[in-house]
């Protein structure tokens, strides 16, 4: 067995006890918006409309169809690949190889879908049994965790993530021991980041839009919006998978409950409330400002790609023509800083791009309910939270030249607010 790693690596998450209570607390609160997305007040901080018992919740069926889902995802993963990326360099030198096919998965599933709807698939049927599919994704991702768990005690010590090694059980089971689980090529938590989740996402979206349209006669231009910007946001995900490689979750944080239920089960159920909210919740949206919602969207889109390009393609080789006129600073890891172009306006740009964008999903919602803005606020939580983790880990990895930075570019996310 490995001896536990970073046993001093400082707690984050409010350390075992917060982690205990987010394990219960976030499925609780996707169960609480689903229920509520579906009720006629649809009010975000009310009670639900009523406790759904076991019966309505375990479905042998949507088990059947979760499982079908991960097998056809993980089956378009082992395609060959246009492209095999490598990944940042790990703690024994060594670089994974990853591969750059989930774009094509996205184009392969969506002719799938379009195969089987033609051919008499009730897609429509879908937002029916999202209770006992979110259940059934639920319980896949605390199995799926614990076997995560298990493997971990037998890995290497150098393939443990730098947090998650506290030798706190449920600590450690909530942040994930292993950096990089993998059974021979197939990697885990690469896999579950921008696959079962993010495509599953959309297709809840489309499934919506098709009931909307069985309902109405044809979707309304409130979910065509929503369903369009989610879909953008996911082929763009899909399209620069390669850019994956150097965030926060790859580089740093474990595969434990956290990214397994957040990738499984809370992206496709929670992130696609905006279209489950006007699907029950029909909003009138005119032109004028279906076209200024547009805009914001494009705004927030062109900030956060330009940002995390601009980052990325730094990162992969300083000396591209794109990036090579930038201002940058020099650290004593030998890696430089960006302190002008994107990164130098604030130091999350990309962070800015998001938000803009997640405010602009809620919009054509209307502004009469909190529930479709819960997005928004959980998403400004979460990058709020997460910009001071990553602060924290650079000011351990970059030390002075940290500071410098911080002195260059003061704000955080917002220019001259935060
Ligand atoms: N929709 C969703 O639910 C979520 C979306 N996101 C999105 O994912 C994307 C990635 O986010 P995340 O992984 O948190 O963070 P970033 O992509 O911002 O990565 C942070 C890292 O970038 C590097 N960096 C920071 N400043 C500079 C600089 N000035 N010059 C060069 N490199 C710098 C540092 O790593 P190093 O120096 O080691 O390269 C730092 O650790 C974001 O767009 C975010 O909005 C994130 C979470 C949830
Ligand atoms: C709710 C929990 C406390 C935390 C769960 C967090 C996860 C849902 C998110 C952590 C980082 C994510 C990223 C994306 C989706 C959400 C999770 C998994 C991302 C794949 C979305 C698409 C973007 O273009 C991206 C930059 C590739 C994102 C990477 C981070």
């Amino acid at each position: 067995m490995a001896p536990p790693q970073g046993s001093r690596a400082p707690l984050e998450f409010g350390g075992p006890l917060g982690a205990a209570a987010l394990m219960l607390l976030l499925p609780v609160t996707m169960f609480h918006l689903l229920l509520v997305a579906r009720s006629g007040p649809a009010r975000l901080l009310g009670p639900p409309p009523y406790l759904p018992g076991l019966e309505e919740l375990w479905s042998p069926w949507a088990l059947l169809l979760c499982l079908t889902w991960l097998g056809l995802q993980a089956a378009l993963y082992l395609l060959p690949a246009r492209k095999v990326a490598e990944g940042q360099e790990l703690k024994d030198k060594s670089r994974l190889r990853y591969p750059i096919n989930g774009f094509q998965a996205l184009v392969l599933t969506a002719l799938l879908v379009g195969l089987g709807v033609s051919a008499g698939l009730p897609l429509s049927a879908l937002p029916e049994m999202l209770l006992p599919l979110a259940f059934a994704a639920t319980l896949t991702a605390f199995i799926f965790s614990l076997l995560l768990y298990l493997k971990a005690l037998v890995a290497p010590a150098s393939a443990l993530a730098p947090g998650g090694n506290s030798g706190n059980l449920i600590y450690d089971f909530f942040l994930g021991r292993e950096l990089n689980p993998r059974i021979c090529s197939f990697d885990f938590k690469y896999f579950c980041e921008l696959r079962p989740g993010l495509i599953g996402w959309v297709l809840i979206n489309l499934a919506l839009l098709m009931q909307e349209a069985e309902l109405r006669g044809s979707p309304s231009l409130a979910m065509w919006l929503v369903n369009g910007f989610q879909l953008l946001y996911v082929a763009d995900a899909l399209w620069y998978e390669e850019a994956v490689l150097t965030t926060m979750d790859i580089i740093h944080d474990g595969f434990g409950f956290m990214l397994a239920f957040g990738d499984l089960a809370w992206v496709p159920f929670t992130y696609s409330l905006q279209a489950q909210f006007l699907l029950y919740h029909p909003q009138p949206l005119g032109w004028p400002l279906a076209s200024f919602i547009c805009l914001i969207n494009a705004v927030g889109y062109y900030i956060f790609r330009g940002a995390n390009s601009q980052k990325n393609t730094f990162r992969k080789n300083p000396s591209d023509p794109r990036v090579a006129d930038l201002e940058t600073i020099s650290t004593a890891t030998g890696r430089r800083l960006l302190v002008s172009g994107w990164w130098g306006m604030v130091r999350h740009p990309n962070y800015l791009g998001d938000l803009i964008m997640a405010l602009a999903w809620s919009l054509p919602c209307g502004v009469f309910h909190l529930l479709p803005y819960f997005y928004f606020l959980y998403f400004t939580a979460l990058l709020v939270h997460r910009e001071d983790r990553d602060e924290r880990q650079c000011l351990q990895k970059y030390g002075l030249a940290w500071h410098e930075y911080c002195q260059r570019v003061p704000y955080r996310i917002v220019p001259y607010v935060y």
